[in-house]
């Protein structure tokens, strides 16, 4: 569906995307992982033949011309651009006939589409005046008028609350079983379970591509995941056999090599510094675990 094949662009000095080869296969939601500045709009609007690359090549569908491709590929940018003063099926309309639909085709799609994206009770809405929840339905909804086969959003769900983002991914979910391939950039590591494959870009590369399964797999350390009754734990634990401690909002995992040996000497180095511990246990790494060591093993 997606070939690349060493593909580099750089922007003046900054080297956005860096010799990239990767395969996306029909049937798949693959997602393009990292960061804020991984590269990862760059690489999408390569796909979509917006922006050359500066070397290597891109196949799209079979083609290396993305002229011809871009007839069965929607995409949903990180920055859609809806129209405000529109209603949402005045936007929708607009997209089918964009997109080359005829009037009964779009009324037609309109109507499946809109109900498909849970956003048909609010068809007479000002865009202006959605959540940002919705507005995320209605761009998705507007990208399927072209009825894709490969469908390539970027960023979908930046800034949208958990709720709404569960129900995107549901969508997208029964959108794929429908059978459209999905090529979805996220900055969000929870996300990147949901996909079938995952690249991790870090820096302009991908790091690593595999299954959220075979990511975990090559996790080469143990995971303890730590909470205590205070926020300044390091200090505390500079003697203690620990290679790495991140924090995620209210818990901290701690990269170690034998589980057991680190949890008696942290229960030590805490009891001995008055800190109470509530919570101590080995735990699956996370895709969030994995990728910080991937991105380190690069950096
Ligand atoms: N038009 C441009 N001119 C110069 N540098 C750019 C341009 N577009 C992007 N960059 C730089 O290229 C790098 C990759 O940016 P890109 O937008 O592709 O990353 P991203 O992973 O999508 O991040 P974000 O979510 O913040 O957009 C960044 O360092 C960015 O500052």
């Amino acid at each position: 569906m997606i070939a690349l094949s060493n593909v580099s662009k750089a922007y003046q000095t900054i080297q956005a995307v860096n010799n990239v080869s990767l395969e996306v296969r029909a049937g798949e939601i693959f997602g393009l992982v990292g960061p804020d500045g991984a590269g990862k709009t760059t690489m999408m609007r390569i796909l979509t033949g917006l922006l050359a690359p500066t070397s290597g090549t891109v196949s799209v569908m079979g083609s290396d011309k993305l002229e011809t491709a871009r007839e069965h590929i929607g995409y949903v940018p990180q920055k859609f651009s809806l129209y405000g003063d529109l209603t949402v099926l005045e936007n929708i309309r607009l997209f089918g006939a964009l997109y080359g639909q005829n009037k009964e085709q779009i009324e037609v799609l309109a109507e499946h589409i809109l109900g498909f994206t849970k956003i048909l009770p609010f068809k007479d809405r000002l865009a202006d005046h959605l959540s940002g929840g919705m507005k995320q339905k209605l761009a998705l909804a507007a990208g399927l008028m072209h009825q894709p086969r490969l469908f390539l959003l970027d960023e979908p769900t930046t800034g949208v609350d958990p709720v709404s983002r569960r129900e995107f991914w549901q969508m997208l979910y029964n959108l794929n079983k429908e059978g459209t391939t999905i090529f979805v950039s996220t900055p969000y590591m929870d996300e990147a379970e949901f996909c079938t494959r995952i690249a991790f870009m870090h820096q302009g590369r991908i790091v690593s591509c595999d299954s959220p399964q075979g990511l975990r797999q090559r996790y080469p350390y143990k995971v303890l995941e730590l909470r205590a009754s205070d926020r300044n734990i390091k200090r505390h634990l500079a003697d203690c056999p620990i290679l790495d401690i991140n924090s995620f909002g209210e818990t901290y995992h701690l990269a170690v090599n034998n589980a057991g040996d680190a949890a008696t000497r942290i229960r030590q180095a805490l009891a001995a510094a008055g800190i109470a511990i509530t919570g101590l246990e080995e735990i699956e790494p996370t895709l969030e675990d994995v990728f910080v060591v991937l991105a380190n093993e690069v950096a």
